[in-house]
């Protein structure tokens, strides 16, 4: 079921009749588990504080930013269910190619609200909320845009976990992340082990997760955890680089020129790639393939005999 599932979710959007049959028949939910969504959301916007906050900007690049800067952006309940609804929005960007996701006020993200960590933490409202959270986290991971973790200051816990399920995590200097799960007595529940594990291999993921290794940018550039480190912002003397948004902005531009439609396309067949058994990811590229074949893009790269040199 969870293969269909990624497999509609990997095409939604798209037009083909190969896909539209395909939708039709995969009607399962894109997420990974079923519950009461309702019931969760309610005992969650129980707990307000901050905001989760979405730019879609002209250039197909949108901007999300975790808002509670008095609590290092710390996750309350109502942040978790306005995530899920600008994932929802991001999930229907046409136009959109690419996603930053950062925190206020130079920080990250220190992970859960801790005051609402304290009032949900019987086992039921614990299982519910990371179930909620893995559901949006997937979906912000499979959203067909290629989107780039911002890291300032810090990205605890749930934060570092959130690092995760972006494609790629550029870190300010200074910058760290730590998954201190073990340190509060938990593991990661947002999906954040079994992304790890996907991103730095068994072994280190170990090291990062029992050891709740402080990772700044130098070992988390060794650790294949960062994908860049980012200069230290202009100071007033005019020395040093653009703002740290400006730099992850130059940095995602390097991946997302070209029209939305293909972008989106090379996102979801690397998903698929990386998702789905081989055989269930041919099948997925070759539907893709056939959104994009003789698309605008296509053409107009045919009529101006493009050279590659
Ligand atoms: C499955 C999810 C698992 C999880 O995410 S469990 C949560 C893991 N996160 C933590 O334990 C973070 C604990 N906080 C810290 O270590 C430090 O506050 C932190 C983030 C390094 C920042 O240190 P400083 O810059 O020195 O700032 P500070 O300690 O004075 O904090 C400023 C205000 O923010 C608050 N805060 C920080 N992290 C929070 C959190 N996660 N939940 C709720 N409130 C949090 C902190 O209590 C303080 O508030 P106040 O100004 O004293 O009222």
């Amino acid at each position: 079921m969870v293969v269909f599932a990624v497999r509609k979710q990997l095409l939604s959007g798209s037009s083909c009749g190969a896909c539209t049959r395909l939708l039709l028949l995969l009607r399962k939910s894109s997420g990974i588990h079923n519950f009461n969504q309702e019931e969760i959301t309610e005992k969650l916007q129980a707990f307000p504080g901050g905001s989760i906050d979405l730019l879609k900007q002209e250039s197909g690049v949108a901007v999300l930013t975790v808002n509670n800067p008095s609590r290092r952006n710390a996750f309350s309940g109502s942040m978790m269910v306005e995530l899920e609804q600008k994932v929802s929005q991001l999930e229907s960007w046409t136009q959109g190619k690419g996603l930053i996701v950062c925190g206020a006020g130079g920080t990250f993200c220190s992970g859960s609200d801790l005051n609402a960590v304290r009032a949900i933490a019987n086992p039921q409202d614990g299982m519910k909320m990371c179930m909620f959270m893995q559901n949006t986290l997937t979906r912000l991971l499979r959203l067909p845009l290629i989107s780039v973790a911002l890291v300032e200051g810090v990205a605890l816990g749930g934060g570092a976990e959130l690092t995760t399920a972006c494609d790629f995590r550029l870190m300010a200097p200074g910058s760290l992340i730590q998954f201190v799960h073990k340190h509060m007595g938990l593991v990661p529940g947002w999906g954040g082990a079994a992304r790890l594990v996907r991103i730095v291999g068994s072994r280190s993921a170990l090291k990062l997760l029992a050891g709740a290794v402080k990772a700044g940018p130098e070992l988390s550039l060794q650790m294949g955890l960062t994908d860049g480190i980012l200069e230290a912002p202009q100071r007033p003397d005019g020395d040093g680089a653009g703002s740290a948004l400006q730099q992850a902005e130059d940095w995602l531009g390097l991946h997302t020129a070209g029209a939305a439609p293909v972008l989106q396309a090379v996102k979801k067949v690397v998903l698929a790639g990386g998702e789905l058994p081989l055989s269930e990811a041919l099948r997925a590229e070759k539907d893709v393939f056939g959104t994009v074949w003789g698309g605008p893009a296509n053409l107009q790269a045919l009529a101006s005999k493009a050279k590659h040199r």
